[in-house]
């Protein structure tokens, strides 16, 4: 869906996007996560043509970008830096002006498909009052509700919850979610640790201009190979496992070791008292943190 290779984009001294190498597969939910400055909208910028590269490759729906991008943009929808709309006008009338541009349908196939995309992203109830008196949560609706009307496969999205309250977060999350399994791959990018680990199946971690790590999720958060032992009998069962015990936390033991369930048995087995036992895990937190080292505490944790 997504290629780039030795993505560049220079501003004088400045790299703003440096050598990256993405990777973005038809149906995933692609999370590219960075802190403010790492160069997340330049890139996305790049990747719709709307910059050019220093140098290096890009490769959207199978169509080289920038020279190709006449023909692949009407394929893609996209939300960059807040939607843009007319303000005095209602967003019925904002929609049908996006859509007469490039369109040749009838005016009742058009009504028809902007009533669609309003339905689509939760707006369907929209009276006429104009955009300009909207929450921001409806005009980011309605930015994508735009970048719907051409039945996109593909959506980019840059930091499409700024500025949402955690309620208008949750709605977009669930909207790009219920878009993602109805066959659109979605990419966007976000500050927000929480809001790629709630929502994405892969991701990609940018530190100043730099892609330090790509991954599908659930691989960066599969078992460690250590489990995590809560009990009374802490000191006991670290006696018992001196061996395989590699961590300790007061009561709580990290046992090398791959199934819980397997050493769960074995320890109550012995008259041990278990509190509680899981394999573990690491948060993407952890994950970020042992990517871009101490400077990613600028990766925002929390989505509220
Ligand atoms: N047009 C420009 N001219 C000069 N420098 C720029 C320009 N656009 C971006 N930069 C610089 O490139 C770097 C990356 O900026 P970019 O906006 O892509 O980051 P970002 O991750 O999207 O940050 P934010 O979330 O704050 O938008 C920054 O140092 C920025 O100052």
């Amino acid at each position: 869906m997504i290629t780039t290779r030795a993505l560049t984009k220079r501003y004088g001294s400045i790299v703003a996007v440096n050598a990256v190498d993405l990777q973005v597969a038809e149906g995933d939910r692609y999370g590219f996560l960075g802190p403010n400055g790492s160069g997340k909208t330049t890139l996305v910028r790049m990747l719709l043509g709307l910059v050019y590269p220093t140098s290096g490759e890009i490769t959207v729906l199978g169509e080289k970008i920038p020279s190709r991008a006449a023909r692949v943009l009407p394929q893609v929808g996209s939300l960059i830096e807040g939607p843009a709309a007319y303000p005095y006008l209602s967003g019925r009338r904002n929609l049908a002006l996006m859509d007469a541009a490039g369109s040749r349908d009838s005016r009742k196939a058009r009504r028809a498909r902007i009533e669609e995309v309003l339905e689509q992203v939760g707006l369907a109830g929209l009276d006429a009052r104009p955009v300009k008196a909207y929450s921001l949560g409806m005009r980011q609706r309605l930015g994508i509700a735009g970048a719907l009307l051409r039945k996109p496969r593909l959506l980019i999205l840059d930091e499409p919850t700024n500025g949402l309250d955690p309620q208008g977060i949750h709605e977009m999350r669930d909207l790009l979610i219920a878009l993602n399994q109805a066959g659109t791959t979605v990419f966007l990018s976000s500050h927000l640790l929480s809001e790629i680990e709630q929502l994405c199946t892969r991701v990609g971690i940018v530190d100043r201009g730099n892609l330090v790590l790509e991954d599908d999720l659930t691989a960066l958060r599969a078992p460690t190979g250590r489990v995590v032992v809560e009990s009374p009998d802490s000191d006991k069962i670290a006696e018992l496992l001196n061996g395989q015990l590699s961590d300790r936390a007061g009561d709580q033991l990290f046992i090398k070791h791959t199934d819980a369930a397997e050493l769960n048995a074995w320890l109550v087995g012995e008259g041990l008292r278990i509190s509680s036992i899981t394999a573990e895990r690491l948060s993407l937190e952890q994950v970020v943190l042992a990517a871009t080292g101490p400077g990613a505490d600028r990766i925002d944790g929390d989505a509220s």
